[in-house]
């Protein structure tokens, strides 16, 4: 997923957005990275890791400067050991410009041929993020006619971006003796909102993947960036926003935010996630009331951590207990963005541990926000057993996920979703579960709209095979399949043989 900042203020930035990494860690463990601006010049530090581990004492003294950037890596193109390939990126004309970039390409392959072709540039990574940044360079270029820049010559470049490219992006990027611009893709799949607050020095801008972001550094939140705006603020703080996409795009933000890679702290498109996670809870609750004896459940039990509240919701409208079998281990990660099956079994495994008096003898109902490989509900569903559970249920707060994704997460492949070509019961089977009762999509996406009825239309294709930007066809997805998924199976099998570099 990746999550991503700027910084546009009054005095250093360096810890400020260290800081906001810190609430983003969440949407990617894989790699970091700051870029700031100072005395015309951009200083930059990236490498493989968690925030906390990236930069030391030396790198943050190495940022100074009053406006600056910052990533997250979640790899969904190219690969997760390429440190070329970490956030930000530069390109040194025309002005200079340093960028971060949230989502996936689906057309990078063929802007990256036009780019060498036509634009004449050269692409030196896998990433689709770097296309990205030198379609918007390519297009500032023309737009500011090689000699000055102002705020329409930003905006015409992000129009031209719109154009150009296809799939889900949101952008942030520092352009050397100028300013910053955000933008959002048409459809705003990804989010990225604005926040500000007043110091003696005057007013503060900070844009980010979540709102938690802002509330963590004392931000105030502003609003979400719209789907196709571009934001500009220039070096002396001063704001202007203009909607850059077609009239008539729909906005369809990703569902999977809500369900599980956004923090349930943020505010996110007007809709609260924890608020949206409690209603898939209250849903679910009627499925499973409709598809298992309820005589039959004695407890309900989350899987820490994201499906907690929807667990709790559940067992509150099904007036059924609720704790806490399972507890997590705080210092390993999220094991679903981890990269590689082997790494990620291995952490369910570190991460979260059966207390076994709550199992012994009883039929419990485990609630998760959703089921993707199955490697968590396995391996939970076994250990479960293991404690003592006499029967073991399980619900998933979301659909059966059947369809790869191409829009920033990282499930290239069919056939390594649990769901794909497997009925609701087989998959039952397949986790050892005595019952398994999953959330229909339009119940799912009700959850979110009840809490802000504009929200018309989501990027479902995970559970739906509906690609919004209408270029995916099987063909896409099989070379998908064949080129990412497979080097993905090649490095995880090299993991599993005991090769440290893999
Ligand atoms: O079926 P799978 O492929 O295992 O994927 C689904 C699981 O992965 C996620 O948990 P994760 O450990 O990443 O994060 P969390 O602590 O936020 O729940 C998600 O919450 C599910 O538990
Ligand atoms: N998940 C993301 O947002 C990934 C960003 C970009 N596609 C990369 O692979 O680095
Ligand atoms: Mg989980």
């Amino acid at each position: 997923m990746c999550g991503i900042v700027g910084v546009a203020g009054c005095s250093p930035v360096n810890q400020l957005i260290y800081d906001s990494l810190l609430l983003l860690q969440h949407r990617g463990q894989d790699a970091a990275g700051i870029a700031t601006s100072f005395d015309n010049f951009f200083n930059m530090y990236k490498a493989h890791g968690l925030v906390r581990d990236v930069f030391r004492t030396r790198n943050m003294r190495s940022l100074p400067g009053f406006s600056g950037l910052g990533q997250v890596r979640y790899p969904t193109a190219g690969s997760s050991d390429s440190v070329e390939e970490a956030q930000p990126f530069y390109v040194n004309a025309p002005f200079g410009i340093t960028f971060v970039h949230n989502g996936n390409l689906t057309n990078w392959r063929e802007l990256r041929e036009e780019l060498f072709k036509i634009d004449r540039r050269h692409i030196n990574t896998n990433s689709d993020s770097e296309v990205l940044l030198n379609v918007f360079a390519h297009e500032l270029q023309l737009a500011a006619n090689g000699v000055s820049l102002d705020e329409n010559a930003v905006f015409g470049a992000v129009e031209a971006v719109h154009r150009r490219a296809k799939g889900a992006y949101a952008v942030i990027a520092q352009i050397a003796h100028y300013g910053m611009v955000a933008f959002r893709d048409p459809h705003g799949i990804r989010p990225l909102c604005l926040g500000s607050q007043e110091t003696d020095e005057g007013v503060e801008w900070m844009l980010a993947s979540e709102s938690v972001a802002l509330a963590g550094c004392g931000f105030n939140f502003v609003r979400d960036v719209e789907p196709g705006e571009a934001i500009w603020i220039d070096l002396d703080g001063k704001l202007a926003s203009r909607q850059c996409a077609p009239a008539g795009t729909l906005f369809t933000p990703c569902v999977f935010e809500y369900v599980y890679f956004a923090r349930p702290d943020s505010l996110m498109n007007g809709v609260s996630v924890y608020d949206a996670r409690l209603n898939m809870g209250e849903y679910l609750a009627d499925n499973v009331a409709r598809s298992l004896r309820l005589g039959d459940i004695d407890v309900v039990m989350p899987i820490p951590d994201s499906s907690r509240p929807a667990a709790m919701q559940l067992a509150a409208r099904l007036n059924l207990n609720y704790r806490e079998g399972f507890i997590k281990n705080r210092y390993v990660g999220r094991t679903f963005i981890m990269p590689g099956q082997a790494v990620r079994k291995k952490s369910v495994r570190q991460k979260l541990n059966a207390i076994d008096m709550e199992f012994r003898g009883k039929n419990v109902l485990l609630v998760d926000d959703s089921i993707v490989r199955g490697t968590t509900s396995r391996e939970i569903v076994d250990m479960a057993r293991a404690a003592g559970a006499h029967k073991v249920f399980f619900a998933s707060a979301a659909p059966p996920v059947r369809f790869p994704n191409v829009y920033g997460i990282d499930m290239p492949t069919q056939s390594e979703l649990i769901a794909y070509g497997r009925e609701p019961e087989e998959v039952a089977r397949e986790i050892g579960a005595d019952g398994l009762v999953y959330q229909s999509l339009a119940d799912l996406e009700q959850s979110i709209r009840d809490l802000n009825p504009a929200l018309t239309g989501f990027e479902s294709s995970c559970f739906n095979g509906q690609y919004i930007t209408g270029d995916i066809d099987a063909a896409y997805l099989d070379r998908l399949s064949r080129t990412r998924g497979e080097a993905k199976a090649e490095k995880a099998a090299r993991a599993a043989a005991g090769d440290d570099d893999a």
